[in-house]
């Protein structure tokens, strides 16, 4: 079943080490399909370089597993989470790469600093806070994607538009209209996030860039009638 789409997700997650966003077993990519309501995802703790088509596991939006012999990954329910609150992706990445995780280690947000950033995320990309204790006992993967969704919410930012985030002690999440474009965001987020380090190095008081250059940027990359949502900023045409 979805041999398509098994495809898809085994071919974006041989990505993550080719781009050196994985060591060992860490991350995770899984895609969905939204017809069916079922998401294929990377099993729990296997090697990239062991990975197989038939290793893969299929499962339905309650996590439990519809096709597969191996355990789905251990951040099955954020990849569930974020599928269910944002509508219009169609992949979820997990990745642990060294410059985004320091930032989400730090606590910190990324700010817009230049072009590169503007091309793949409309502003600011927002790291979450801490998990409670309370969080960590009682579902520690559901409610990193719940404290995902509820950064995205408070900040009425469109996750077409923002692709990612920092969970605040632990890593990034990216996502995507698919598998592919969900790593492909990840990638970036990793470049944006060792430049953005660079950038305060050389310069401690750079400021983000402008509104209109962000714009100009972004509607270049998407279009004009890129996908906003109603939570964006208003965009200048
Ligand atoms: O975030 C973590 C561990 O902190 C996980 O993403 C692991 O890095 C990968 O787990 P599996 O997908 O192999 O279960």
């Amino acid at each position: 079943m979805l041999e398509s789409l098994k495809k898809q997700v085994l071919d974006a997650n041989l990505l993550l080490p080719k781009y050196n966003m994985v060591t060992f077993t860490w991350g995770n990519v899984s895609g969905i399909d939204r017809e069916q309501g079922l998401v294929v995802i990377k099993p729990s703790g296997v090697p990239y370089e062991e990975l197989k088509l038939e290793d893969l596991v299929v499962i339905n939006l309650e996590g439990e597993i519809v096709e597969g012999d191996l355990r789905p990954s251990s951040d099955t329910a954020t990849h569930l989470a974020l599928y269910k609150a944002f509508p219009t992706i169609g992949g979820v990445v997990h990745t642990h790469s060294p410059w985004a995780t320091s930032w989400a280690q730090a606590g910190r947000s990324i700010p817009a600093l230049g072009t590169t950033h503007a091309d793949y995320y409309y502003g600011e990309i927002p790291c979450t806070r801490t998990l409670t204790e309370d969080e960590i006992t009682s579902g520690y993967e559901l409610e990193t994607g719940n404290v995902i969704i509820e950064t995205f919410e408070k900040g009425e930012i469109d996750p077409v538009a923002v692709p990612g985030v920092l969970v605040s002690g632990h890593a990034p999440f990216c996502w995507g209209k698919d598998a592919n474009q969900a790593v492909h965001n990840a990638v970036v987020l990793e470049e944006v996030a060792k430049m953005a380090l660079h950038t305060y190095q050389l310069n401690p008081e750079v400021n983000s860039i402008d509104q209109f250059l962000l714009d100009k940027h972004y509607l270049r990359k998407h279009g004009a009638n890129a996908y906003y949502g109603q939570k964006s900023k208003e965009v200048k045409q």
